[in-house]
């Protein structure tokens, strides 16, 4: 008995298949004729070879059909596993996109553009659970200097150094921000500046004497809430005010930095 996917893996048409099978039975039928001595006998053995090419046409066709079947289903899985994995991709690349988008790429710090974006949530945030806020506001000494005496490679291996020591003393919850050229921010959650001077930046200063032992920080700071709450343009103001009273102590005793 011929099988239809056999059939199917040769090659073998249905058409061909009916065709060679009626052609076989017209075959049979004819030396039937020659054989039979009656009519009677004839129309049984006929009847007998009808039934039986019927059953092979059937079990041909169902196992045929069955292996389309199963075919369109493999194909069907196949197209769905790989548009699962299109969109998972898509997914991911937005993802890396939007982390881009609001990432400096040399520090790896947020850039300041989307600091402008999250701070005044931040700090509504913070007002709606009367939480302090505390923004550090940190820019590098004579950065210029370093650029110009080590080159600006050095000067950007230096930005990475410090941004590192920013990223190292934050706790989690707290976004820490490229602000500019050599100016950086540090916008800390529930923390009061006294909180913020001992947790934070003695913990930055220490860090900067290990690994960049001759440069120098200017470093402002300012609280907003809980008691009143300042808007996200007047703290950061505030703390870059700070910063500069700093850095104008800093150039009085003035050493040029030594990497
Ligand atoms: N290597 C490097 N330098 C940069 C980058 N962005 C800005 N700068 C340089 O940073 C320097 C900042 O100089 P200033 O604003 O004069 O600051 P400063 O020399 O630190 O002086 P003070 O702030 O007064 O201490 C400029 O010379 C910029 O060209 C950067 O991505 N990489």
């Amino acid at each position: 008995m011929r099988i239809g996917l056999v059939h199917k893996c040769i090659g073998v048409e249905p058409k061909l298949y009916l065709s060679a099978i009626y052609l076989l039975k017209d075959l049979i039928q004819k030396l039937l004729r020659k054989l039979s001595p009656t009519d009677t006998e004839y129309q049984a053995v006929v009847d007998s070879l009808d039934k039986l090419i019927m059953y092979d046409i059937t079990l041909v066709f169902d196992t045929y059909i069955r292996s389309l079947v199963s075919e369109i289903e493999t194909a069907k899985e196949k197209s769905e596993h790989y548009a699962r994995s299109l969109e998972e991709k898509v997914q991911e690349r937005t993802r890396q996109l939007e982390e881009m988008s609001h990432t400096d790429p040399l520090t790896g710090l947020l850039n300041v553009r989307h600091f402008e974006n999250i701070i005044t949530t931040a700090l509504y945030s913070a007002q709606r659970r009367s939480e302090p806020v505390t923004l550090i506001y940190i820019d590098i000494d004579d950065f210029k200097t370093i650029n110009d005496m080590y080159g600006h490679q050095r000067g950007d291996e230096v930005l990475r150094l410090v941004a590192n020591a920013i990223k190292s003393v934050a706790r989690a919850e707290d976004i820490t921000v490229r602000y500019g050229g050599d100016e950086f921010c540090m916008l800390l959650s529930n923390l009061r500046a006294e909180q913020a001077q001992e947790l934070i930046i003695s913990r930055l200063e220490h860090t900067m004497t290990k690994t960049l032992e001759h440069v120098s920080l200017s470093i402002g700071i300012a609280q907003t809430g809980p008691e009143a709450y300042i808007d996200a343009f007047t703290l950061i103001n505030l703390a870059d005010k700070n910063m500069y009273s700093t850095k104008a102590s800093h150039k009085t005793d003035k050493q040029e930095p030594k990497l």
